[in-house]
């Protein structure tokens, strides 16, 4: 079998489409577009790349982006204040702490201190317990891009076996925990699991969110699975691969999806989608 592709680029192309209309008919009727906050500490070269991608992506969207740049010394007092005058300001729907920050900031103050209501990432406590609860309100957008995806191939996800490599906030975690509300029997495997190939083989969706390029081995995909690949590492050449032996997996799979193109673009259509929420639309 050889896997057909589930192609990020373009879902999250069609979703910006579908946005863009939406904004047009918002202004029609005298109503502001969405606005994103994105914030960004210091000079990572990866973190201005996709800093500038999401800025792309809300032009296409017509979400407002409000950009704030801050140098690498901001205290964690400064940009603590900055984000409660952005949850003060009522022109700001959503709002977004790039990640990493500096190491003498910390991330998890910083998350907690931003409203839930305009946590467009969905990373506070109350968002994530939310989706734990099966309730939830805004989802973490590589997640919520991955479900996207899954809906894509049309397959009943009730009752399939799935594996997540990864337990992260960000990642692994929330995806099972959106799994799980899609009915799915969840392992979630971590770096003290035993005996890791023989989990990823008996999975129909596998999840890849390790950070390790080629990681998971093409041959322990079981034939037919659905292969979902978080991982962006760049290689010495600057080439671009996932966590997964993609070459051997996509002849096992029966959908994966491509690095690049796959996954990171769903990240960034669902945050903007995510912004539409947090401004109080309906999609
Ligand atoms: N507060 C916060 N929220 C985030 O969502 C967040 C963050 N911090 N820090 C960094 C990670 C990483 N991330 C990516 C999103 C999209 C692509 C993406 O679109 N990648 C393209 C291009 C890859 C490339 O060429 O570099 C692709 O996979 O096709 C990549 C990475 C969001 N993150």
């Amino acid at each position: 079998m050889s896997a057909r592709i589930l192609d990020g680029k373009a879902v999250a192309a069609r979703i910006i489409e579908q946005l863009a209309q939406q904004t047009e008919r918002l202004t029609q009727a005298g109503k502001r577009p969405p606005a994103l906050a994105v914030v960004l500490v210091g000079e990572d070269p990866a973190s201005a790349i996709y800093v500038r991608s999401k800025k792309q992506d809300c032009a296409k969207s017509g979400i407002r982006s409000i950009s704030h740049e801050l140098p690498a010394s901001t205290s964690q007092e400064a940009l603590l204040a900055l984000v409660h005058s952005l949850n003060a300001d009522p022109e700001v729907d959503g709002i977004l702490v790039q990640l990493p920050l500096p190491a003498h900031i910390d991330a998890d103050a910083i998350t907690a201190a931003i409203d839930p209501a305009k946590d467009v990432d969905g990373f506070h406590s109350y968002n994530i317990g939310r989706l734990a609860q099966k309730m939830p309100t805004l989802r973490p957008c590589t997640p919520k891009g991955m479900m996207t995806l899954l809906a894509e191939t049309g397959e009943n996800l009730v009752g399939k076996d799935a594996v997540v490599v990864g337990a992260s906030n960000i990642v692994g975690r929330p995806m099972a925990l959106e799994l799980l509300m899609a009915r799915c029997t969840v392992t979630i495997c971590h770096s003290a699991t035993h005996d890791l190939p023989a989990k990823v083989r008996g999975a129909d969706i596998v999840v890849a969110a390790v950070g390790r390029p080629q990681f998971v081995k093409g041959d322990w995909i079981k034939p037919g699975a659905i292969v979902l690949d978080v991982g962006i590492n760049r290689l010495d050449d600057d080439r671009i691969t996932g966590d997964i032996e993609y070459e051997v997996a996509r002849e096992r799979a029966s959908w994966i999806t491509p690095v690049p193109g796959g996954v990171g673009p769903m990240t960034r259509a669902s945050l903007m989608e995510n912004t539409f929420i947090a401004a109080g639309h309906t999609l």
